[in-house]
């Protein structure tokens, strides 16, 4: 153990409750004026983890109050049905958030299914629309994806708001969390390096970062000798692994949690980290759809 770093253990699972219960506060104060947030959240098929995460994203919709409706459909629905269904809640007045559970079928097209819901309901921030806000910094209007949304309060809670003159490593580039991910450390005026499959000599790229982000989807993949003495780690993997010959498998991150903790300033746990964030930020992303919408409407009578 490294006696001169004391590293905190950053607990997403006490981050989101704390961010649940403003949701609930304003939930309240909203049913004032007789608005309630809808969430629909629509799964295709059968996949176990997707169902767990499904009803978890529906209890946690009821415990804030809001309208929660769960739509299922059998692995093999024809993606006509699936399009069909999301232009029904497009034009539902009483669904504010449209959630489609990822990942769908092989014979969807998941893209074509994304793009078809409403921008304004579009609570994952996966349309275009919203990534475009994002990546050109209209934060104040945007749908912000759960997952990166979630770890950037996490950061907020070590380094503030402010980034400036801090190194940001995102390793991984996919559309759901690496490319969101940068972009939001980018608009916190972090300075940010993307890395992935393709760079060369990742544990130097690594090193440099203040803040390092890993989204690989490989248990342990970031060892701690990739870490910056005093770094910020946020591990995003979820990766589900034999623990023993007898035992369950267990939940691992892309991070070695047990090494990186004698060497990070501070690190999210896996389970118990950026996971419970994901779920708070869409009920965060579901209430703020509904005021919005409520607000729009008021501005138009
Ligand atoms: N439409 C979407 N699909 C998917 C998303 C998403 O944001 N939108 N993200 C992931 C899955 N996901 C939510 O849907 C999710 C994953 C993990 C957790 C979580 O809390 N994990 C726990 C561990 C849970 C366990 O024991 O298995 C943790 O990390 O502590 C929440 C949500 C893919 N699909």
């Amino acid at each position: 153990m490294n006696a001169e770093i004391k590293t905190q253990v950053i607990s997403g699972k006490l981050a989101a409750e704390a961010l649940l219960s403003e949701v609930k506060a304003t939930t309240s104060e909203l049913a004032k004026s007789g608005v309630q947030p809808g969430l629909a959240v629509v799964i295709v098929g059968n996949d176990p983890a997707s169902q767990v995460y499904v009803s978890s994203k529906g209890k946690k919709a009821e415990e804030c109050g809001f309208l929660s409706i769960k739509h299922e459909l059998p692995e093999d629905a024809a993606e006509k049905d699936l399009l069909d269904l999301i232009a029904s809640l497009n034009r539902d007045d009483s669904i504010h958030g449209i959630l489609v559970q990822i990942p769908l079928p092989a014979h969807i097209d998941a893209g074509k299914v994304i793009q078809s819901i409403s921008p304004q309901k579009d609570v994952d921030g996966f349309h275009f629309t919203n990534v475009g806000k994002l990546g050109t910094g209209m934060l104040e209007t945007a749908f912000v994806p759960c997952t990166p949304a979630g770890s950037m309060r996490l950061i907020e809670q070590i380094h503030g708001k402010d980034l400036s003159g801090l190194t940001a490593v995102v390793v991984g580039r996919s559309n759901i969390v690496g490319k969101p991910m940068a972009s939001l450390l980018l608009a916190a005026n972090a300075t940010v390096i993307i890395a992935h499959s393709r760079t060369k000599n990742l544990e130097a790229m690594c090193q440099q970062a203040d803040i390092l982000v890993a989204a690989v989807g490989r248990p342990k993949m970031i060892r701690a000798d990739f870490l910056k003495p005093g770094a910020t780690v946020i591990d995003v993997g979820i990766n589900r692994v034999a623990a023993g010959p007898d035992e369950k498998s267990k939940l691992v991150g892309d991070v070695d949690f047990d090494g990186a903790i004698d060497r990070a300033g501070a690190i999210t746990p896996v389970p118990g980290g950026v996971g419970p964030m994901t779920i708070a930020m869409l009920m965060s992303n579901t209430l703020r759809a509904a005021s919005l919408a409520a607000a729009l409407k008021i501005r138009t009578y």
